[in-house]
């Protein structure tokens, strides 16, 4: 079936010419229609054309060029971000891209690590989050013009994740209606913040709020660091650059140290927690609120995992499918490299993952702006759930993207360690992920507790109604119940497939919690119990994040048919899903085995029936990473481009190489020169 209207893509960067004609085979032989399947995935037809045109105006644009990157020092790669960003404004200015999500679109577009991701991503969303009417009605028009640049400190050399050991202090001076911000020991210098080295004029502090002595627990406070005349750093400020790191060459990571620097009253940011003129202390209505910000970074974090994914297959599969190697037998024609089992073994996963993330992220863009209407009217009930899941979601789908990269990466054999394949950089600036916003595993630690504790109160009060997605942690009955998908037919049913992932999670969930008692009975007390089980809290985790990844993909998948979504979208769909949730079940085995859910009986029609999905898969997989749509400037990847040429632009690409410049090597004549020539 051909697609229902064409793409409006620009070839940029490719070498043009004839298209790759294996891939325009692929192309004209998908099983459902390409563009309904893009505009499903974009939000609709006008949508989708719109953000075309933006990826197009950028990818056409000389200033957003990518190629040239692999080429520059980290000083070069910093201005280069500097001149994007002062374009991106221009454009705004240009274009009439007022909207939030206009500008967001563009951003996406000119995909890169710009240095006001942070301006845009924490800043202006504490100020929103935490600030009261007045001093968002003062920073707020400021930040959003760009008169002023800022960013997030709460990381410091000597703690990240526990954040209560921050060590900055911001002592409030009564006589002076100020807070006088410090940095004590070595330790308490913030370190890591993006932006914050060379960009930033502004940022939000997180600092120990103290006054007459009391502690009253960490809070965010808005500080200048440098002139808005000449940007040089304000008196009692030390700022500057981390240095090198594995990748993120464009962000200026910072330091930041405080000596003894005075802010008005007004600075700290009060919608909360206040302190009064005469120093009274008003406790916040939630006692983790001013953690907000990074729950909405988790959520984005979620919603961006797939389309990074999704960019990594992109490039594998079209290069797998220009890629040939081997005839099977000799004398016939050479086999292109998708077509071995192994080949889709690694990346059709990878692909139905990038697809069942697409949900994921719907769903917790909905969940989090459900939250956020709640905080409005000062209910913060959803916050520990919303916690919890972002936080486990978070992990889950960064660690398995980032694991996904690499094994495109590895798909790609020798190219693949090209940069020009787009991949090393792809895994290098990605990989932070698991990281920033919360450690991955701490992160685990969180929903691991959060779950513990809904299965506790459900085990002490039988009948006890808990939240849509952990509502099976009332069902002890689920322990007893095995799986009965004994054929491969069985093992498509999706609610066969849910069952296996509830109850891996409520397994894992009640073993956790025996375990906890038995060190308790063994004469720990609580903490010290919890110390010996986490490794299985971080299983516990993932596998109810697992629960919730599918339980999506499969709810959205329904809601498509409800809403008369046509048969072949459908049908791929399902089969992504399929693959989904049967391949984790694989990848996991032993989960599934440990306590008898499975057994061989099972095993092998799980088996054969992956075989017959990555068999099904097969035809559609240029069409199902076309739909993603990513221009070549978005992909930045010769190995990816829409054409397939592949060689060509390889070989165009390889004679920028600076060392190429001339014939003769730099230092032939000091180093090769004297041992070449010299007598023997
Ligand atoms: C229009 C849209 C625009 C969108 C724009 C987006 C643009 C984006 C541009 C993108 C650009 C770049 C992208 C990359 C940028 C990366 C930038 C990175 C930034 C950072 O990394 S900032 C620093 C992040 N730091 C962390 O995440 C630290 C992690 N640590 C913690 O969160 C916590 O300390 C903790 C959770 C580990 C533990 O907290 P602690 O204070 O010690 O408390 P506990 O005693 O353990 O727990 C007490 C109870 O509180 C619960 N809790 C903890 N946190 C929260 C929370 N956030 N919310 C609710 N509840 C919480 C905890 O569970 C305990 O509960 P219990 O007592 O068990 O019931
Ligand atoms: C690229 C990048 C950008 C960043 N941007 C910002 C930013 O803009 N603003 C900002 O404030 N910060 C930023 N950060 C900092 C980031 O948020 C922290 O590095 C992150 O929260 C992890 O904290 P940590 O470094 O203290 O790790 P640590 O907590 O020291 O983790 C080290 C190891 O210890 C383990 N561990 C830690 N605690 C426990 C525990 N209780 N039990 C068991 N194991 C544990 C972890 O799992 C991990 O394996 C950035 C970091 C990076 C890499």
């Amino acid at each position: 079936m051909s697609s229902s209207s064409k793409p409006n893509l620009p070839v940029t960067n490719a070498v043009n010419g004839p298209p790759n004609a294996d891939l325009v085979r692929e192309r004209g032989a998908a099983s459902f229609p390409v563009r309904d399947l893009t505009y499903l995935v974009y939000g609709g037809q006008e949508r989708t054309e719109h953000l075309e045109r933006i990826a197009n105006m950028v990818a056409s644009d000389p200033v957003f060029r990518k190629t040239d990157r692999f080429f520059l020092s980290r000083t070069e790669q910093y201005r280069r971000s500097l001149e994007k960003v002062r374009h991106y404004k221009e454009l705004i200015a240009k274009h009439n891209l007022h909207s939030e999500l206009d500008q967001q679109d563009l951003r996406q577009a000119i995909d890169e690590d710009l240095p006001i991701g942070l301006h845009v991503g924490m800043f202006i969303p504490t100020i929103v989050g935490q600030g009261t009417d007045e001093q968002q009605k003062k920073w707020l028009p400021l930040a959003r013009a760009y008169k002023i640049i800022g960013t997030y400190a709460q990381t410091e050399l000597g703690h990240g994740s526990f954040i209560r050991g921050l060590e900055t202090v911001a002592t409030y001076d009564k006589s002076t209606q100020e807070f006088v911000l410090n940095s004590p020991t070595l330790t308490a210098t913030k370190w890591w913040p993006g932006a914050l080295g060379k960009t930033s004029t502004h940022c939000v502090v997180f600092a120990r709020l103290v006054i007459s002595d009391r502690e009253c627990g960490v809070h965010p406070f808005m500080v200048q660091l440098r002139s808005l005349e000449n940007h040089e750093p304000l008196k009692g400020i030390t700022v500057g650059d981390i240095g090198p790191k594995f990748a993120y060459e464009t962000m200026d990571n910072g330091f930041l140290r405080f000596d003894h620097v005075r802010i008005p009253r007004d600075h700290m940011l009060m919608r909360f927690a206040q302190v009064a003129a005469d120093g009274t202390y008003s406790t916040p209505p939630h006692s983790k609120v001013s953690y907000a910000t990074m729950v909405f970074m988790r959520a984005y974090i979620i919603g961006t995992a797939s389309s990074t994914l999704a960019k990594a297959v992109t490039i594998a599969v079209r290069y797998s499918c220009v890629r040939k190697q081997f005839p099977l037998r000799s004398g016939e024609p050479e086999q292109q490299i998708l077509n071995y089992q192994n080949q889709q073994a690694a990346l059709f996963p990878l692909l139905a993952t990038a697809y069942a993330f697409h949900f994921t992220g719907n769903y917790i863009r909905q969940m989090y702006s459900d939250f956020v209407r709640g905080m409005r009217a000062q209910d913060f009930s959803v916050l520990p759930e919303m916690h919890a899941t972002s936080a486990g979601l978070k992990s889950l789908t960064t660690w398995i993207a980032s694991a996904g990269i690499e094994t495109c990466r590895a798909s790609c054999g020798g190219h693949g360690y090209s940069k020009l394949s787009g991949l090393p950089s792809l895994y290098a600036n990605y990989i932070p992920a698991c990281t920033y916003e919360g450690d991955n595993t701490v992160m685990c630690f969180q929903l691991a507790r959060y779950l513990l504790k809904l299965y506790g109160k459900a085990q002490a009060k039988p009948g006890l109604r808990l939240p849509g997605n952990v509502s099976y942690l009332e069902k002890s009955t689920l322990l007893d119940e095995r799986c009965d998908a004994s054929t491969e037919e069985l093992w498509l049913d999706p609610a066969r497939q849910l069952h296996a992932y509830r109850n891996r999670a409520l397994r894992l969930v009640a073993n956790c919690a025996n375990r906890l008692v038995a060190e308790m009975q063994k004469g720990k007390d609580e903490v010290l119990a919890v110390e010996a089980i986490k490794s299985d809290m971080v299983k516990v985790a993932k596998a109810h994040s697992y629960y919730v990844v599918l339980n999506n993909f499969v709810n959205a998948i329904e809601q498509l048919r409800a809403s008369g979504t046509s048969t072949p979208i459908l049908r791929v769909l399902k089969t992504l899903c399929d693959l989904f949730a049967l391949h984790f079940i694989q990848a996991d085995l032993g989960d599934f085995l440990e306590y008898g859910y499975l057994s061989s009986l099972h095993t092998e029609p799980l088996h054969a029936q992956i075989r017959r999905l990555l068999e099904a898969i097969r035809p559609d997989a240029v069409a199902l990473v076309d739909a993603f749509n990513f221009t070549d400037h978005a992909l930045g990847s010769a190995l990816g481009v829409h054409n397939g040429r592949v060689y060509e632009t390889l070989f165009e690409w390889a004679q920028q190489e600076p060392l190429n410049k001339t014939q003769v090597a730099p230092g032939y004549h000091e180093y090769i020169k004297p041992f070449l020539l010299a007598k023997m």
